[in-house]
């Protein structure tokens, strides 16, 4: 009999645990999340606001440290290790996306792009640039500086930026928010092909249910918890689990 080789895990997180301030002032933010994203997976992380989607992937990403928990990406673990490591682990391997682009205003869109490679040393794939900065429609806007773009446009920069160096893992925080629907449908099918056809695994915010709706899988957090783990879901279906778990309001 053939055994289906269990997918490679790439993000997997333990026991999460985020909290910020203390005393009277302290938000827990993540309440014991555990987590496995299998390399080659585009993943969705749905939920209302304050459910803790941007703590968890600040913490998957090695961008802020859980309170207690582990992350490990592939066989390393990054919970623990001084932040030069920290820092050289996301150059290397991890692209972010963030919901303010973080643009160098003085550099045009394509320096923004090779920038990342163009610090860690790393000779850019024309190939590659080409097939990604024609995917999200920059290709004339390459020599324009972020001033001059559109808010869609810079979050297309931003989205380039961190797919250029061909990362093992992408994380985008609400990617799509600032792109109008014929766009974002462009930029999620991409997302899914560097799943599928490059093996890299994507994980993305969004609180849009069409967005979601792209992914292989839809993670929903309610109150720091992961409440719904939804295989291939529809729009509708992740419709359903959100007001499952909507806030109550008086
Ligand atoms: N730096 C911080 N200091 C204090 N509290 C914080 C901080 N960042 C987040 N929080 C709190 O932690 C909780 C989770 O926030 P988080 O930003 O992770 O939620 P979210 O689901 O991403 O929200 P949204 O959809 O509104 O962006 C919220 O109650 C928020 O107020």
């Amino acid at each position: 009999m053939i055994m289906n080789t269990p997918a490679r895990s790439s993000v997997r997180a333990e026991k999460l645990i985020k909290t910020y301030g203390s005393g009277r002032t302290e938000v827990t933010a993540l309440r014991g999340v555990d987590l496995d994203l299998a390399s080659g997976s585009f993943t969705a992380i749905v939920g209302p606001s304050g459910s803790g989607k941007s703590s968890l992937m600040h913490c998957l990403a090695g961008l802020d440290r859980p309170s207690s928990g582990r992350v490990f990406l592939g066989d390393e673990e990054l919970t623990g290790r001084p932040d030069r490591e920290l820092t050289r682990i996301r150059r290397d391997r991890i692209g972010f996306v963030f919901q303010s682009f973080n643009l160098l205003p003085t550099l045009t869109a394509g320096e923004n792009i090779a920038l990342p490679a163009d610090l860690a040393g790393r000779t850019i794939d024309r190939d590659w640039f080409d097939a990604v900065v024609t995917s999200l429609g920059l290709t004339d806007r390459l020599r324009h500086r972020p001033s001059e773009l559109s808010g869609g446009q810079q979050q297309r920069v931003a989205i380039a930026r961190a797919l250029i160096g061909r990362p093992e893992a992408v994380f985008a925080d609400e990617p799509t928010g600032a792109l109008d629907s014929r766009t974002a449908a462009q930029l999620l099918s991409f997302l899914r092909t560097c799943a599928q056809e490059s093996g890299q695994t994507v994980v993305m915010v969004t609180h849009d249910p069409i967005a979601a709706g792209y992914a292989d899988r839809v993670l929903v957090l309610a109150d720091g918890a992961v409440v719904r783990d939804l295989d291939r879901p529809t729009t509708d279906d992740v419709l359903d689990a959100l007001r499952e778990h909507e806030p109550v309001t008086a």
